[in-house]
């Protein structure tokens, strides 16, 4: 195992590299990904981000292949019928990679070292390497030869969207940097944003940033609001409807749609807009809870902040991996267990105002959530661009997973470093939030207020919408919807 690298480097360059962080203009993107036409992009691995990304960059008219394992194509996986079906050429590292431009790693971050230690040989002199995760560079230190160029292109997104949103003639916000160690013909910046214009995030925007950067934000959001918390707030408020007596079926429902319903909210105008569609009543009770949550939580936030930063979370992660993933595998086979997995989802309908009405609580975990992680990433010395993509941005798109299959489908499509600590989360989480959860009542999950009028106090309302859309996440989210907004326009 490498040395940790992010630890190696003096404080000053540590805190350049982590407040490194540019929104980049569109004119930038210009030339699209005209460097790479022509050019062999041959693609390790083909699942999540692999087959997605590939699909886009063919589809911008680039030059895509997959190299497998020998025993991947021998035995015909998955990933082999991931790129065979959709049309691609696959061949073995020893076939492709010589003949690569540009090789981009998209294996699970467990398997860096070897994959990189098993590619580095057989790249040309050169030739360039991407990420679209920095886990192996900046927490494994790993070394790459110095006539390789090293990049990252991370789609701030999990790989399904990446290619649905291409399909709408979009992109997802992606995140490109360079590794300091590694550019030596100064030309990795001009290669990342080729790649990302050619999977489309040049048309929802793009951050110049750093793998530390992106790895100590990218932990950090997964671990937290985007999986860990929508896994807690799963369960716990599953097992509360139940043992108050309400349907199953119906709880269920509630939940597995309901996330993807209340942060639809947060696309069109953040947490003020989702707040927004709560009566004023609800409103008031869905901050005060907010607060409360904020309150009981934020020290496991700054944990997990801390966690990751010092190295800690990366050193427990890969004994897990030296333990042959005892814990990862462990938690995943209780998450199958739980009540809320096993519960048949009902029929009913299920109007989109009641998934608000009715989950009061819910959306005060999505703001308690979004919040802090927002500060806690921000207060670390990430850049609030960076925090807002990791954090309030991405949360949709995950709750779009598990409307479609529950936990199960968010924790398959995520990365399995995500998953490890989304259970890491959740096992800290649920018993911090036990006496909390055990004095909420249906009035906020699962039937509703139960008010004669929408009274509410005056004073009360206008300082509570002044906070809501005056806190920071709010104030660059708009920023950053703008750019959104007028670049869709634009395509
Ligand atoms: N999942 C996501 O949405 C996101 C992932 N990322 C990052 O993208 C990268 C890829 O993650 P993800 O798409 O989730 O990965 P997946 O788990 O979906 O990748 C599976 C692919 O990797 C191959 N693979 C597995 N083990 C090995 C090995 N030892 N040697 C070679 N190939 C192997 C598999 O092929 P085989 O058939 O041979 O097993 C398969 O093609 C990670 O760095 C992750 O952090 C970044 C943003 C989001
Ligand atoms: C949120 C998890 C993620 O970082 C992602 C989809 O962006 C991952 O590692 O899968
Ligand atoms: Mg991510
Ligand atoms: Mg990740």
């Amino acid at each position: 195992m490498g040395q940790n690298y992010f630890n190696t480097l003096p404080l000053r360059v540590q805190l350049q590299e982590l407040g490194k962080c540019r929104f980049m203009d569109r004119s930038e993107f210009a030339n699209g990904c005209d460097i790479l036409k022509g050019k062999k992009i041959v693609i390790v691995g083909c699942g999540s981000q692999g087959l997605n990304q590939g699909l886009n960059l063919r589809d911008s008219g680039l030059d895509v292949s997959y190299a497998l394992r020998a025993e991947a194509i021998a035995e015909k996986r998955k990933s082999w019928q991931n790129a065979t079906e959709n049309g691609f050429t696959v061949g073995t590292y020893e076939e492709l990679i010589p003949t690569a431009d540009v090789v981009m790693n998209l294996t699970p971050d467990k398997q860096h070292t070897a994959v990189v230690n098993a590619v580095m040989p057989l790249m040309k002199e050169g030739a360039c390497l991407d990420y679209a995760h920095g886990f192996n560079l900046v927490e494994e230190g790993m070394q790459i030869r110095k006539d390789i160029t090293v990049v990252m292109m991370c789609p701030k997104c999990p790989g399904t969207e990446v290619r649905e949103e291409y399909k709408r003639g979009f992109g997802v916000p992606t995140l490109i940097a360079v590794h300091r160690e590694n550019d030596p013909n100064g030309n990795g910046l001009e290669i990342a944003k080729a790649l990302a214009s050619g999977t489309g995030g040049d048309r929802a925007g793009v951050l110049e940033s750093s793998p530390i950067a992106e790895v100590k934000s990218d932990l950090m959001g997964e671990q937290t609001i985007l999986c860990g918390m929508l896994q807690t707030g799963s369960i716990l408020c599953f097992d509360k409807m139940v043992e108050e007596g309400i349907d199953p079926g119906y709880a269920s429902k509630l939940i597995q749609y309901g996330w993807e319903t209340i942060t639809e909210g947060l696309k069109h105008g953040g947490i003020t807009h989702m707040m927004d569609r709560l009566s004023n009543p609800a409103k008031v009770k869905a901050f005060e809870l907010a607060e409360e949550l904020k309150d009981i939580m934020r020290a496991l936030y700054e944990k997990h902040q801390d966690d990751i930063m010092s190295g800690h979370f990366s050193k427990t992660m890969m004994e897990d991996w030296a333990n042959d993933d005892k814990n990862l595998l462990g938690w995943r086979a209780a998450t199958a267990e739980t009540a809320f997995e096993k519960a048949e989802t009902g029929s009913m309908d299920i109007s989109e105002q009641e998934y608000y009405d009715n989950g009061i609580l819910m959306v005060a975990m999505v703001k308690a959530g979004v919040e802090l992680a927002y500060e806690t990433m921000v207060a670390a010395g990430i850049k609030d661009e960076s925090a807002y993509y990791e954090s309030l941005h991405e949360t949709p798109l995950i709750a779009n997973t598990i409307a479609r299959k529950k936990l199960y489908e968010m924790n398959v499509v995520i990365s399995d470093t995500a998953e490890y600590g989304c259970y890491l989360f959740d096992h800290a989480c649920k018993p911090l939030l036990k006496d909390f959860m055990s004095k909420v009542k249906t009035d906020v999950i699962g039937k509703g207020l139960d008010v004669k009028d929408n009274g509410v106090d005056n004073q009360q309302l206008i300082a509570i919408n002044s906070a809501l859309r005056n806190h920071p996440v709010e104030v660059i989210g708009r920023k950053l919807r703008g750019y959104m907004t007028a670049m869709k326009k634009i395509v």
